[in-house]
């Protein structure tokens, strides 16, 4: 286990005191002072002596960026994705219980939510909204990012979403996967350039409005109305500094209303794309049958059974934002969980361990949202090519050479 400093910093204006790591880079040795902004006032930290504590990485801490919308299943995918290295993601131990930090054994999953710089307060004092990006600190997402990465520990501040508050920071360590997910991940250059993969999962209006009805209404008490109005109020920020992210993503999952039922408004059958960026280092793209060419394939029949509308699957090269990409696209739902393996045996580099691992990992989490369709399909397919993605990372620091997977 590698050892970590952490520095305490003492705030000046305010009863607690955050650690933070004290490499240079971070400023703390040349300035001293830290300003960690709260709400609409700064407040101002000084260094107080340090520790030392045990990281979690050795070989280095991989970082993945997952960005979508609220409410457009970054924390359906995390399970997913965390359920894949085994164990369950919980929130640090001891710690603030509303706390947005998920830790497994392998992977840290942190909200970019907690670098909001103005509280709940301070958006509405200054009209802007959480998506504006003069409500986030970039420059402390990169910093701790960064150090992170380098296998340094952070006191990350939490937003907390109950109160609408930010509350006294936490103790991030490096993870072998740190995971940050959020509305920003690809919006800051500096940030960006940290990321080892990148996800975005694109919901479209239609799609995220019906998501949005079923919790939000359902789960929430949410009216109508105030789910219509929320949507709307967010939509321009939302097209101008979320949406554009998607242009460096490694990895897109689009999700539309289906095509097979002539002017469907249910939103409960999608059509789904997982557009894969070629070229991108440790990640090959999956292919159905024949790797480049241009297929569509009904699957339905013998040994899949399909009811009403039925599925369609369609694969092939195309461009996204002027890159390379392969498209792999299903619309339609799965009847029998089990027979899904049938169309796994016909789809090609989706790095398993063993035969019928996503048919296996979709079983296991039967009750996820998604799970009939492309989004739990496609979601778990890219949760296993992070985990290659990741060993190969580590062979090659390590300069071990490996095996070709499935
Ligand atoms: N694949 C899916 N199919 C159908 N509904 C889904 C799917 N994924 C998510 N949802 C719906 O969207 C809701 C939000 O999902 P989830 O909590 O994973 O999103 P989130 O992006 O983490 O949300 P937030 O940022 O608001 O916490 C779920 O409760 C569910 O109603
Ligand atoms: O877009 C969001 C990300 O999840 C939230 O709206 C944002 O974080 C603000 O949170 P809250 O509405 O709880 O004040």
């Amino acid at each position: 286990m590698a050892v970590c400093t952490v520095y305490n910093v003492k705030s000046l204006n305010s009863n607690y005191s955050i650690s933070t790591p004290a490499k240079s880079h971070l400023g703390f040795h040349q300035k001293q002072v830290f300003f960690y902004s709260t709400g609409s006032k700064k407040t101002n930290y000084k260094r107080s002596g340090s520790s030392e504590i045990t990281c979690a990485a050795d070989s280095g801490t991989i970082v993945i960026g997952l960005a979508a919308d609220s409410g457009c299943g970054k924390s359906t995918f995390m399970r997913r994705l965390t359920s894949v290295f085994g164990g369950a993601a919980e929130p640090p131990r001891g710690g603030n219980p509303d706390s947005n930090t998920l830790i497994s054994d392998t992977t840290t999953v942190i909200c970019l939510d907690d670098y909001h710089s103005l509280d709940r307060t301070g958006r509405k004092e200054k009209g802007v909204t959480a998506l504006d990006p003069k409500a986030n600190d970039f420059d402390l997402m990169y910093e701790q990012v960064k150090a992170i990465k380098e296998g340094i520990a952070v006191q990350k501040p939490i937003y907390n979403h109950v109160s609408g508050l930010l509350d006294p920071p936490e103790l991030i360590k490096p993870p072998k996967i740190l995971v940050i997910e959020g509305l920003h991940p690809m919006y800051d250059e500096r940030v960006r350039d940290l990321l080892d993969f990148s996800i975005y999962l694109d919901i479209s209006n239609e799609v995220k409005f019906a998501w949005k009805i079923q919790r939000d209404m359902a789960e929430r008490g949410h009216s109508l109305e105030s789910i219509k109005a929320s949507i709307e109020a967010r939509k321009p920020d939302f097209d101008a500094y979320i949406d554009p992210q998607k242009q460096y993503a490694d990895a897109v999952i689009e999700v539309l209303p289906t095509q097979l039922i002539p002017d469907d408004n249910e939103g409960k059958v999608l059509r789904v794309k997982l557009i894969m960026k070629e070229g991108v280092q440790f990640f090959s793209p999956v292919y159905l049958f024949d790797e480049g060419s241009t297929i569509s394939w009904i699957p339905c029949g013998r040994k899949l059974t399909c009811s009403y509308p039925g599925i369609t699957f369609a694969y092939g090269p195309d461009s996204y934002y002027d890159n390379e990409v392969s498209v792999l696209e299903m619309d339609g739902q799965f009847d029998r969980l089990d027979e899904l393996i049938y169309v796994e045996s016909h789809l090609s580099n989706i790095s398993t361990k063993f035969y019928g691992e996503v048919t296996q990992q979709m079983l296991k989490h039967a009750d996820f949202p998604g799970s009939n369709n492309g989004t739990g399909l496609f979601q778990t397919i890219v949760g296993l090519k992070i985990r290659d993605l990741y060993e190969q990372l580590i062979a090659s620091k390590s300069g071990v050479p490996q095996t070709a997977k499935a």
